[in-house]
């Protein structure tokens, strides 16, 4: 069973960032899972306490000590601990025969902290993700919502209940056998909530929301990571709380040491994003991190998810490895293509949209500003992954009932494709097999998309081998990528 012990309470007034550690590694590595409502309220409360303008600059703690925090007393977590226990016990009076939860339990407990939350406020919001928030503030984001669920029923003892992450949605799992789910939060703006059903069978389920039903289906230790991950040191728009980010950084070396970060990418990225500002002695580097998570999608989510190789992606622009940029962004293509693009995709929409018509072309404008020795607009292997990038979101479009591509795509696509001089698109040869998919290979390698997948029917034909090759002329474009490359030609 969960819960907060003597020893953990021992830890307390706690003052620095090591007895945190602390606290987590003996929460972690002990046999009883790990208590996430004691957990979510300790990280809230230091959360809070280092990034409200309100009090920031009164903060009373030792600057001199190594990694000093604000005082964190026993009985102000106690406080909150108790509170959420009342709340849990009172408000879902369950007689306790069931060892399993039930889709009435789920339910019950996602209305309890549903109609506990203020009336209106605004969703997006930082610091609106931890049990601190909802205690002290009534207000959580969806995240938090899903994630004070999971820890309800926690409390409740049940330990079947857990909590499934996709890249922008959370929802719960549970039942004797873990396959069964539930909606227990919102998503979105404007759309009304699913809570209590099942999640999509229908379209929805081929949107990326979903990501085809390959989401991270955590273990209490991986919910650890969620909420640890959720940290948010920002102080305002331009600032980060050191304290804060060092706390997040640290912890999540904690969880990866301990080998609970394996399947779970995004936490992966974020300790590489985290690493990237500041990194930690005798650590692997952050570029390791990004492959890292790469593999791990590949080999736990069939290759499902977007966001490993936009992290990837980013890290080389930030460090201007453009060549490298654009082999993540036209693999990152690669998955989304499998996609129907529906309404509650907006947030991949929009990282598409910036990588295309923001980061893309600024890097046009600096290869071309004519002092770049080894500038990638000679380079066919660029322009090849750059028609890979823009041809996977081209069929992304396909088959969906919402579109993808408008006028403000073209603009910029044109411009970046006839940045690359004739010779050096020659050298590209475009191959399609028997399935009309695009490969794209130079003369003497060849480049193919690793998915030969066909979104109708959902099958992966057998061949990618060499097959009936015709060249860039005669290749079967998705036809509004086709009519551009034509513009260019
Ligand atoms: C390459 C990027 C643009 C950089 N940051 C990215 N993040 C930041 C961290 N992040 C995350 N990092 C860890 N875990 C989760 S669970 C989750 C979510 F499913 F959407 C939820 F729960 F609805 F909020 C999001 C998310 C979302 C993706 S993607």
């Amino acid at each position: 069973m969960a819960g907060f012990r003597d020893i953990d309470k021992a830890l307390f007034p706690i003052k620095n960032i090591n007895t945190v550690l602390q606290l987590f590694r003996q929460q972690l590595e002990d046999t009883c899972e790990p208590d996430l409502a004691l957990l979510s309220i300790v990280v809230g409360i230091i959360e809070n306490s280092l990034t409200s303008r309100s009090n920031a600059a009164l903060q009373v703690y030792e600057p001199f000590e190594q990694n000093s925090l604000p005082l964190l007393e026993l009985d102000a977590v106690e406080t909150l601990y108790d509170k959420f226990q009342n709340i849990m016990n009172t408000a879902v009076n369950i007689n306790k025969s069931k060892s399993f939860a039930t889709r009435d339990l789920v339910k019950r407990v996602s209305d309890v902290i549903w109609n506990s939350l203020t009336r209106s406020y605004y969703k997006d919001r930082a610091h609106l993700q931890s049990l601190y928030s909802y205690l002290t503030g009534s207000k959580l984001d969806c995240f938090g919502v899903a994630f004070a669920v999971v820890a309800g029923c926690q409390t409740l003892g049940y330990n079947d209940v857990h909590l499934a992450l996709s890249e922008d949605h959370a929802w719960v799992v549970f039942g004797e056998h873990g396959t069964e789910n539930a909606e227990v939060t919102w998503h979105g703006k404007g759309n009304e909530d699913k809570r209590g059903q099942e999640i999509g069978k229908g379209v929805s389920s081929r949107s990326w929301l979903y990501v085809n039903n390959k989401p991270v289906i955590c273990t209490r230790q991986m919910e650890v990571a969620a909420l640890v991950s959720a940290i948010n040191p920002s102080l305002n728009s331009t600032h980060d709380a050191y304290e804060v980010s060092l706390l997040q950084q640290e912890l999540l070396w904690l969880l990866y040491d301990l080998g609970h970060l394996k399947k779970y990418p995004m936490a992966i990225g974020n300790l590489g994003d985290l690493e990237e500002i500041s990194s930690k002695e005798g650590k692997v580097p952050c570029k390791t991190l990004f492959e890292e998570a790469i593999v791990s999608a590949r080999r736990y989510y069939n290759n499902q998810h977007v966001y490993p190789y936009t992290y990837q992606g980013g890290y080389f622009y930030r460090n201007k490895m453009y060549k490298e940029a654009f082999e993540s962004w036209a693999n990152a293509s690669d998955v989304i293509r499998l996609y129907n693009y529906s309404r509650d995709d907006e947030e991949i929409y929009k990282e598409f949209l910036e990588i295309a018509n923001e980061l893309i072309p600024h890097i046009m404008k600096v290869e071309s500003s004519g002092f770049s020795a080894n500038t990638i607009l000679k380079k066919p292997e660029c322009f090849a992954n750059l028609l890979r990038f823009y041809d996977g979101i081209c069929q992304w479009e396909e088959g969906s009932a919402t579109p993808v591509l408008h006028i403000g795509w073209a603009k910029p696509l044109v411009n970046t494709i006839s940045k690359f001089d004739a010779d050096v698109r020659a050298q590209v040869n475009i191959v399609c097999d028997k399935s009309g998919e695009e490969k794209f290979s130079k003369k003497n390698g060849s480049y193919f998309n690793n998915n030969n997948y066909d979104k109708e029917n959902g099958s992966h034909n057998s061949d990618a081998s060499k097959s009936n090759e015709t060249d860039i002329s005669a290749g079967n474009f998705h036809p509004s990528l086709e009519a551009l490359t034509a513009a260019c030609s």
